[in-house]
């Protein structure tokens, strides 16, 4: 007798090598067995399923205390230098700028200072956290603001082969979300741009006028709505799903090149040299990444969550004295700087928790109403020159800067008081650490119990042709290797590896999810929006007895969508019978099966 059984059940850690002796187990019993181990492992996997829900919630909890205690609006300073040899007129220390004007001397505390050597992965490195908060179910606000020539640009989209914020951004996201297991996301991208006042959709097409050898831009047209619960919508504001970073990245390049032509286009069409700089300056843009997240709660089922990642770059209109503007010139310079002070009065006003926020005194601030608030984290990046003859607009920015942050006077902590929050966040990084290793561990438990069943499943499938003939049939399973080896071909197959009612229809429904995959993108749409292996059973045309609850649809395996519906109708029928019945249906299925 051949049997060896030992990693036939639910210890997965080593490789299992199954030998089954079919001629010495009776058929039916072999079929139970087998049943009974798939209905075992099934369970196994649903226990991993709820662990991991379990443990993906405790480092969600843990990432957001985190980011509670350092403030739910921070405030970060980015410092530039030009080539300068003179003596700089500011200090900068981990957390504090001092500007000595005149021999006068002002300082401003922020979160955190980036002296000019920064480069932009540090920047990066703190605004990772965020994201990963984003992807939480967290509205998100990255903002820079800043002196015109001081790097906003430089730190949002990046140049000459320094990455940004946002390409960064956009890889981080599509990043986590390939290792997040927890939960399913479809994630889609807008940007506009706040220009003299009105929006405009830096997605939407602009014809090329041969006539003015420039693109043509479109009136404005979109305004926003505000739903009865707070949320924002921009009506007619292109909204592109995205399935990957490389879509993402050509649609963010198509929306930078509609920014930088509209503004070429207003200097021909200006032509008066020093309108183009204002004009230039009174253009505030914004990327909008809109994240689904789809999880499924043991208490509460099924549960979509929808949140707003805003990665801004705002205009500055420091300018505006330097080049001289006069009459609407300057009346749209000094509407940037209202919207700016609006800003900063929205920023305020939630910092000392007012019951009434100014929402409502600018378009960038009415856009981002429903992100800025309770819930929401706040990134706000101050650029600053370090030279001599920017000083005045420097300390301009850090006025900025300190009323948005220093309004919260809780924030300038003692020494003792700052030693125990540091504490407090290393313990709780100490517990994401430890729950995304746990994680990995479960995820990993997952995929291979996920692996045994699929090579159980198949033991019922193979087909009769193989077997036949052989007086002793000795079928090893190598689960390493993924494939079952044959070693002996000459034996009629036993009746349970022959095709069933039910493995047919699981073939069918393998059939039909590949036209379905074959179908035309615009009768697929909604799926489309799904990243890899995001494909919903709800949306298969429906079989009969192939029945799905609710909760399958949000199977949080790594299972295709051909043994998702299949192994969910299967587990529920196996671990409903008692094993009397469940021979008895056997045997009623090999008969049913030799009768077709
Ligand atoms: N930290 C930095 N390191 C290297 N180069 C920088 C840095 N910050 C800015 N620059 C360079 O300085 C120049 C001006 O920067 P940038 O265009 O990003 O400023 P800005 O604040 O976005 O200006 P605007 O308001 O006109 O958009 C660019 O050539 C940019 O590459």
């Amino acid at each position: 007798m051949v049997l060896q059984l030992e990693n036939f059940g639910l210890d997965t850690s080593s490789p299992s090598v199954v030998y089954m002796d079919v001629n010495v187990v009776p058929e039916h019993d072999g079929e139970a067995l087998l049943a009974s181990t798939i209905s075992a492992l099934q369970a196994e996997v649903k226990e991993l399923l709820a662990k991991q829900i379990f443990l993906d919630a405790k480092r969600r909890e843990a990432l957001n205390r985190i980011l509670d205690i350092k403030g739910s609006i921070r405030v970060f300073c980015r410092v530039k230098l030009r080539n300068e040899k003179k003596a700089l007129p500011i200090s900068i220390e981990a957390d504090k700028i001092t500007v000595r004007p005149l021999g006068t001397c002002k300082d401003c505390i922020v979160d955190r200072v980036f002296p000019p050597e920064s480069t932009q992965d540090d920047v990066f490195q703190e605004v990772r956290p965020i994201l990963r908060s984003a992807l939480d179910g967290h509205n998100v606000c990255v903002l820079a603001y800043g002196q015109t020539g001081t790097g906003k640009t430089h730190t949002m989209e990046g140049r000459n082969g320094q990455q940004g914020i946002v390409p960064r951004a956009i890889e981080e996201l599509f990043h986590q979300i390939s290792q997040d297991k927890s939960a399913k996301f479809r994630l889609s991208m807008s940007m506009l741009e706040v220009y003299m006042g009105s929006l405009r959709d830096l997605f939407v097409h602009r014809p090329y006028s041969s006539a003015r050898s420039t693109y043509l831009i479109p009136k404005s047209n979109l305004s926003i709505l505000s739903g009865a619960d707070g949320t924002i919508e921009i009506e007619g504001l292109m909204d592109v799903p995205m399935s990957d970073a490389k879509q993402a990245y050509r649609w963010y390049a198509r929306g930078k090149h509609a920014r930088s032509t509209s503004w070429t286009h207003v200097n021909d069409a200006s032509s008066r040299s020093h309108w183009s700089v204002t004009w230039l300056l009174c253009v505030c843009s914004l990327t909008r990444i809109t994240i689904c997240r789809l999880s499924n709660d043991t208490a509460k089922g099924a549960v979509e969550q929808v949140s707003k990642l805003w990665l801004v770059d705002l205009g500055g209109s420091e300018r505006l004295l330097k080049t001289g503007a006069k009459g609407q010139t300057l009346d749209e310079g000094r509407s940037i700087n209202l919207s700016l002070s609006a800003l900063g009065d929205v920023i305020a006003a939630l910092r000392m928790k007012r019951n009434h926020i100014p929402y409502r005194n600018s378009k960038v601030t009415q856009i981002l109403s429903d992100s800025l608030g309770d819930g929401s984290k706040v990134l706000m990046i101050v650029h600053i020159s370090a030279s001599e003859e920017d000083i005045g607009e420097t300390i301009c920015s850090l006025t900025f800067a300190k009323r948005v942050r220093a309004v919260d006077s809780s924030r300038e902590l003692s020494e003792e008081s700052k030693k125990r929050k540091e504490q407090c966040i290393n313990e709780l990084e100490q517990q994401i650490q430890e729950s995304e290793d746990e994680l990995k561990k479960v995820r990993s438990q997952i995929e291979k119990t996920e692996r045994l069943i699929r090579e159980k499943t198949k033991l019922h499938q193979v087909p009769s042709d193989m077997n036949n003939g052989s007086p002793r049939s000795t079928l090893i399973l190598d689960v390493e290797e993924e494939k079952p080896i044959q070693r002996s071909q000459t034996r009629a197959a036993p009746g349970f590896m022959s095709s069933t009612e039910c493995s047919r229809q699981r073939q069918k429904l393998a059939v039909s999810t590949t036209k379905w995959r074959s179908m035309s993108a615009s009768t697929r749409k909604p799926l489309d929006f799904l990243g890899p292996q995001t494909l919903s059973f709800s949306s298969l045309p429906k079989k009969r007895n192939m029945a799905c609850k609710p909760s399958d649809h949000l199977n949080m395996s790594q299972n295709s969508i051909d043994s998702r519906g299949s192994t969910a109708s299967r587990a529920k029928k196996v671990s409903n019978s008692n094993p009397n019945l469940m021979v008895a249906l056997h045997k009623h299925r090999r008969r049913m099966s030799a009768l077709l």
